[in-house]
Order: C-alpha cells, then sequence, then structure tokens
C-alpha cells in the first residue's frame, strides 16, 4: 500500500490556519513535500511547528485550510506507512524495553519474530543492547528516546514525521540517530523534520520551510533560502577600525572579527578593496554562503526587537 500517487506531493497544506479561541496561531500557511525529500520545518519556538504537525495528523482539526497527505485527508487507518515521532514522548514505561518494541512491532504489521529481531539489531546500533530486558522508566532520557526513535522506523514507513528527533542528544549520538535517518532517506523515505540544529538541515534537508509567528518567513531549497537572506557574507579579521561603507551591512563584529554582508549590487571584491583602502589592517578576508544560523539570528533579531518595542 502506497501513502500516495509519486507525481504528486506527498504532503499538501494549503492556506491553513489555525485558532485556539481568540488567538491565530497560523495564518495562511501553504506548502507542499515531495515524496522522497527530507524536508526541514524550522522556526522559533512557538512559531507552530508542532500545531501544523498535529492538524496535518486529525489531532488537531483545523479552522481552515486543505491538510492531505497522499490527495486526502490523513486517516488512521493509513498510519501503518507513517511513522510520527510527536513532541511529547511516552512510550508504556512499567514494560520492558524489548516487550514494549515488539508490541509496537505487532500493531504496524510486524510479525512478532521480525519485531524481535529488528528491535535486538536496532538496540545494539544504538549502543543499548545490553539495555532490551530492562524497565523504559529505568533507563535515561535519551535511551527512552532511541527506544522511541526505533518504534517510530521499525517499519520503514514511507513517510516519518519527526518533531525534534535529536533533542536533548549529545553530539555523538545525534550523529548516529543523523545516520539512521539519513538511511531511511536513501533508501526512498519523505522526511519531514523538526529541528532547531541547522547542521542537521544542511546536511539532510533538501527543502526547508522556516515559520515565524505561524506565518512562513521563507520556503525552498536550503541555497534559495540562503539567497533570499542576501546569499554571502564576508567573514574578516582586521586590526584597527572598520570603516563606515554603504557597501556592506555589519552582521556582527567583535574583537576584531566581522562578518560583513554585502548590499545587493556589491560584490565580494568591491568589499575587500574598499576594507584594503580604508587601512583597516586585514588579516584575512575569507567570502562564504550566510549560515542557516545567521539566518536563524536575522529572524529572531527582528523578533525580539519587535517584542522589545
Ligand atoms: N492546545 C493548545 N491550546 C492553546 N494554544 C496552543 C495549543 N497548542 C499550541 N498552542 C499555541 O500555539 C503556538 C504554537 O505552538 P507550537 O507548539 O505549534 O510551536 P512550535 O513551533 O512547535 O514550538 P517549539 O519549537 O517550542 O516546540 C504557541 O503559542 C502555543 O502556545
Amino acid at each position: 500500500m502506497s501513502l500516495g500517487d509519486a507525481a504528486e506531493p506527498l504532503v499538501h497544506i494549503k492556506d491553513f490556519r489555525m485558532d485556539f479561541g481568540d488567538i491565530t496561531v497560523i495564518r495562511d500557511l501553504s506548502f507542499d513535500v515531495r515524496a522522497g525529500e527530507t524536508f526541514g520545518f524550522l522556526g522559533s519556538n512557538g512559531s507552530g511547528k508542532t500545531t501544523t504537525l498535529r492538524a496535518l495528523l486529525g489531532i488537531y482539526q483545523p479552522t481552515a485550510g486543505t491538510l492531505h497527505i497522499g490527495g486526502k485527508v490523513f486517516q488512521p487507518r493509513d498510519g501503518a506507512r507513517l511513522g510520527y515521532l510527536p513532541e511529547e514522548r511516552g512510550l508504556y514505561k512499567k514494560e520492558s524495553v524489548l516487550d514494549v518494541m515488539v508490541y509496537f512491532g505487532r500493531l504496524k504489521g510486524l510479525s512478532k519474530a521480525a519485531a524481535r529481531a529488528w528491535s535486538e539489531s536496532y538496540l545494539e546500533r544504538v549502543g543499548i543492547g545490553d539495555k532490551a530486558k530492562v524497565r523504559l522508566d529505568k533507563l535515561s532520557g535519551g535511551q527512552q528516546q532511541k527506544v522511541q526513535l526505533g518504534v517510530t522506523i521499525m517499519n520503514n514507513p514511507e513517510l516519518l514525521i519527526l518533531d525534534e528527533p535529536t533533542k536533548g542528544f549529545d553530539p555523538v549520538n545525534r550523529r548516529l540517530l543523523m545516520d539512521i535517518i539519513e538511511e531511511h532517506k536513501r533508501a526512498g523515505a519523505t522526511v519531514i523534520m523538526v529541528t532547531h540544529q541547522m547542521e542537521e538541515v544542511e546536511r539532510l534537508c533538501d527543502r526547508v520551510i522556516l515559520l515565524k509567528d505561524g506565518v512562513s518567513r521563507a520556503y525552498g531549497t536550503v541555497e534559495e533560502v540562503q539567497e533570499e537572506f542576501g546569499g554571502t557574507v564576508c567573514r574578516v579579521a582586521y586590526d584597527g577600525v572598520l570603516p563606515a561603507s554603504g557597501l556592506y551591512d555589519v552582521v556582527s563584529d567583535s574583537d576584531g572579527h566581522a562578518e560583513l554582508a554585502p548590499r545587493p549590487g556589491a560584490g565580494e571584491a568591491a568589499v575587500l578593496r574598499e576594507l584594503v583602502e580604508s587601512g583597516a589592517g586585514i588579516r584575512s578576508f575569507t567570502p562564504a554562503r550566510i549560515s542557516l544560523d545567521e539566518i536563524f539570528i536575522k529572524v529572531y533579531g527582528e523578533q525580539n526587537e519587535l517584542t522589545e518595542a
């Protein structure tokens, strides 16, 4: 069974609006997720990411708009091809790790033997093979999350919806989980991933949407979003004083290290020439694409100014 027709976007959201009482938390949100892509769902805290996923999965009733998976409103009976890792984690904590995993494997259509074999091998892979017989509530938070991710992916879902899959993990384990998600991507799964880790986005995501206060601020490939937010920054190390200039905006500047964003029409070469001619004492000058982190800080910065106003 398949969730959708490969020629159509697997997920289609159009003019989605969500009100809680008098408060509108999402307005006019539209985006598509194509079959086979890994899609980064990004945005500041409270911007509406989890709410959108819940509405997509029928947990919330949208106030207005279309939210389709495979051309129709999601029905729980289609759930076998979908793996959802919710933001709120929670499995049956009084049961052993293996029993819980086998139970969910059975619910997802695996045989008991297949669920057991898959779970044992997964637990080894994520470094908690020795915890198979241990009650879930005796595991650390990160270990419990590994079990929950395992439960989400064990039947190789066609569509994986992961709400902050690596939240709370140390860098080594985060990388391990990213490897596992990447394997599902390579095997053809469509992945929607909420994350605040921009290096994960740059590594995995084909396209992204950036939400702010329930409104889309950017949507496209990582390169398109970088282009929209200025494309290039020049990282400069200098002694002395940076000249005021109409050629660039100063993104950051401290301790002799600055990031300069060339203004439209001003190339990096012109910026460098201006700096050198000003006698600023340039020690190094490195043009680079603006990072997603820097884009986030730009968007957050605007938010803080608004909040303070
Ligand atoms: N059931 C609810 N009732 C009322 N308000 C809600 C409800 N669920 C979410 N909200 C509000 O909707 C807004 C969006 O919340 P949401 O959880 O979707 O944000 P998020 O982008 O997932 O945030 P985070 O990155 O912090 O997880 C917030 O202001 C939140 O308080």
